[in-house]
Parts: C-alpha cells; structure tokens; sequence
C-alpha cells in the first residue's frame, strides 16, 4: 500500500497522494480498522484524530440525498489497477539482484508459505515461484476474513505450529508466516526452529549489522538480554531496547539517525521489522525477502546445506529456558480505581514494584528502561509494563528454569497484592505449577 506512494509508473496512476487499507491487523476478525499511509509513511494517533474529527464533522452537514451524491461521485472516480504486479515484482527484483542477477536463484528450494488466510498468499506464487522455489504444501493462501486456521500472527503458538509442522511433514527447506496484513513475519529453519520473537531479531540483525558494522539495532521492550549480549558481543553492534509498538521503535530509529547515532535496523518481538533502506516501512514481506537474499546470495556462490545458513548465523543467541508473558488485567470498574483511569492505576502498580525493588537484594533494576518496570535477578530478568492499548499489565519473565522463573514471578507478586482491582489470577497459576 505504501509502497503505491512512491513508486513512479504512470500507467499505475502512481505515486498515489494517499493508501488506505482495510484491516484487523494481527487481530481478530471483529476488530477491523483502516490503516492510513502518504509518502511520508504510516499515519500515527495524532493524524488518525485530525482525520476522524474532520469525518465527522463533514459526516454532520450531510443531507441523506448529498451522501448519496457523494457515494455516486465516488464511485464514479474509482479505477482498479493491479499494483501488487508492480509490488511483487520489486521484491523478485532485489532477490535477484543479491544473488548476481540469476533469474531464479531459489531453484530446487523448498520454501512453505503459510498466510493463514491473511493477505500474504501472494508471497508464494508472485514472489517465491518467479525466484524458481518449489512452494508446495503452504497453506492458508486463500484470504478469508475469518480466519477458520489460525490467527494469523507470528507471535500465536498455533500459528506457528502449523507453519513448523508444514515446514516438517513436506521436508522443506523454509517455512515463512505472515500476519493478516503482511506488516509481520517470521519464518522457521528446516529442522523445525522458529526464527521468530528473539531469534527472529538476532536473525535480521545479523543480516544487518554484516552490511553495516557497528550500527545500532533498535527493538522493542520485551527483547531478552541474550539478545543484547548476542548483538553487542557477537556482532559487534549496538543494542538500543525501546518500548513496545512497531511506531514506537520506528520513530526510535529515526530519530537516533537525526541525532547522528546510525540506525537501519528497528525491530520488534511481535514480527514487525523496519528497515532504514525500504523507507523504514515494517513490511513482513520485505523483511523476508532480505532472509531470502542471504539464501540466494549463498545459493550463488555455491554454499549448499539448506537454510543452514540462516541458522548459523544465530549461532551463540543464549536463549532462557522459560520464557512467558503473562497478560495481568486491571478492572475498570472496581472502586479501587477511584474514579480514575486504568494508565494511573497502572501507573501506581509500577511505582509500587519499583520501590520493592529497591529494598530487595536479590533484584536489580535495570540501569536503562524506557517503559515499565525491568529487573533481574535469579539468573534471569522480568519486565512488567503498560499495555499499549489494554487495560492490562502485561508481564514478561524469562530465565533458566521454571523454578527461577517462579522466584521472580513472587518477587512481583508479592509487590503487587494491595491492588484489588488487578487480576493476578494468570500469575498466581504460574507460581503455583
Ligand atoms: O502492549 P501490548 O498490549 O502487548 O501490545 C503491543 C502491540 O500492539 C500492537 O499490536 C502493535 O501492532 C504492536 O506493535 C505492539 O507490540
């Protein structure tokens, strides 16, 4: 869609003024929105609000009959062009290019597709069969608004079980997973392990970090600190942990980059990847296909063994033994709040835990942070934090084993207690197993 802003073909009536796409996103069928681009990227809260007022204010001083009018005019004026011919064949275009211009670098590779009836279905017959790959067994291409598999979001265990397990049955080399509207991705190796949340992370960062040594990755909030040892030590750049949201580390990056701190790469556990070279869009499609460049390229210079490849370049990412998120609900209406919002009772939470912290030897407070509560201890590390859109705390531990991982859920569980109004029921099951 956004992509429609910039290209220059006339015959596609582009570059377009504006993009507007209709989408539940990750989420479920009934939570449908519109998503709003120009050439200077996605729009954010603050236009949306301009936008919906301005609607609304139009909306007002419509008669039934001028509406009608409108609708007619529209109508009128509608063109339908195939873009994605044009979308696709840039993708097909940089594959080739990374791999010396061979027309089908992926010959006789096996790579399954799954779209989990989103949009992404095209990626295999536009982008993977023209690169020569054998797409057979993918799944889910077929669009259907209601989803009848899976949610399609890489970060849904179901969803990624039913690409690992198609990867496995059809002896793939690859497996790729979007989410509905192709803004999020993550694929998985022959034998079965996700490049997905961390991995996925460590992946792209060192695709990134081998064309532009010593640049800073930014990612989201939730990312692990072996994922901070792997991209410091390992890689030899820079790991900037920001908050959670896809435009919260985009613009993250953006503005490190207009402070002269050089950033290309803004990524977040979710499968939302932005890359400073494609105008900084966190489209899952593009972020596949530099996984598929590094294959081509390897492909070209006569490397064989699969997406090995791939998987040696994670090589050293420390991963926990236990890694949960654990969704804490805060209700709105219990009189504890006062009368208040849920972010200020939330807010109260997290002062409360972060002074615990403080007076507990066996905790220490992360020395950066930008959003939450972060400490470790136990040999491991948990963040509790504001959900961007919920009314809800989600929190995340990762550590060893589960009996470490238990000690740092007390630690906030007993900080947390004189909060009535927030459902701990999903952390005190966690302890007590
Ligand atoms: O804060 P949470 O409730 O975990 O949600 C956070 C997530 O919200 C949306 O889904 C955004 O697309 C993601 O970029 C973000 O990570």
């Amino acid at each position: 869609m956004f992509n429609s802003t910039l290209t220059e073909d006339e015959a596609f009536l582009c570059p377009v003024d504006g993009a507007i796409m209709i989408t539940a996103s990750h989420l479920p069928y009934n939570r449908n929105g519109f998503k709003f681009f120009t050439n200077a990227g996605g729009l954010g809260k603050a236009d949306i609000k301009i936008i919906l007022e301005r609607a609304a204010d139009i909306y007002k001083s419509f008669t039934d009959q001028g509406l009608m009018k409108s609708k007619r005019k529209a109508s009128e004026s509608i063109k339908r062009l195939d873009y994605m011919t044009v979308y696709t064949s840039d993708l097909v275009k940089a594959v080739r290019k990374a791999a010396e211009n061979i027309e089908k670098p992926l010959e006789g590779f096996h790579i399954v597709v799954d779209a989990g009836n989103g949009a992404g279905g095209f990626f295999a017959e536009k982008v993977l069969q023209p690169l020569g790959a054998i797409t057979s067994g993918s799944q889910f291409l077929e669009p259907d608004g209601m989803f009848p598999n899976h949610i399609p979001n890489p970060e849904d265990k179901t969803a990624m079980k039913a690409i690992t397990q198609a990867v496995l049955e059809n002896k793939a080399d690859l497996g790729i997973i979007f989410d509905t509207d192709v803004d999020r991705s993550a694929a998985v190796d022959s034998i079965g392990r996700e490049f997905n949340r961390n991995r996925l992370i460590a992946l792209m960062s060192a695709i990134v970090l081998e064309e532009h040594p010593g640049t800073t990755i930014v990612t989201d909030s939730v990312t692990s600190d072996g994922l901070t040892t792997f991209i410091e030590k390992k890689l030899g750049g820079k790991h900037h942990r920001f908050k959670r949201g896809y435009k919260n580390v985009i613009d993250e990056a953006v503005r490190l980059n207009s402070v002269g701190e050089e950033s290309h790469l803004a990524i977040e556990t979710s499968g939302h990847g932005a890359l400073r070279e494609n105008h900084w869009l966190d489209d899952g499609a593009y972020l596949m296909v530099k996984v598929l460049n590094k294959l081509a390229s390897a492909i070209a210079s006569g490397i064989a063994g699969g997406s090995k490849v791939l998987t040696d370049l994670v090589e050293g990412l420390q991963e926990p033994g236990v890694a949960v998120e654990l969704r804490l609900k805060i209700d709105q209406n219990h009189p504890d709040l006062k009368g208040g919002s849920f972010r200020e009772y939330g807010e109260a939470v997290l002062q409360l835990l972060e002074n615990h912290i403080e007076s507990d030897p066996k905790l220490q407070k992360a020395p950066v942070n930008y959003e939450g509560v972060r400490a470790s201890g136990f040999g491991g590390w948990f963040l509790l934090r504001l959900s961007l859109h919920d009314p809800v705390l989600p929190l995340n531990i990762e550590a060893t084993s589960h009996e470490d991982a238990v000690k740092l859920g007390l630690a906030v569980s007993s900080a947390v207690k004189e909060f009535h109004a927030l459902d701990t029921s999903a952390l005190d099951k966690f302890i007590q197993t």
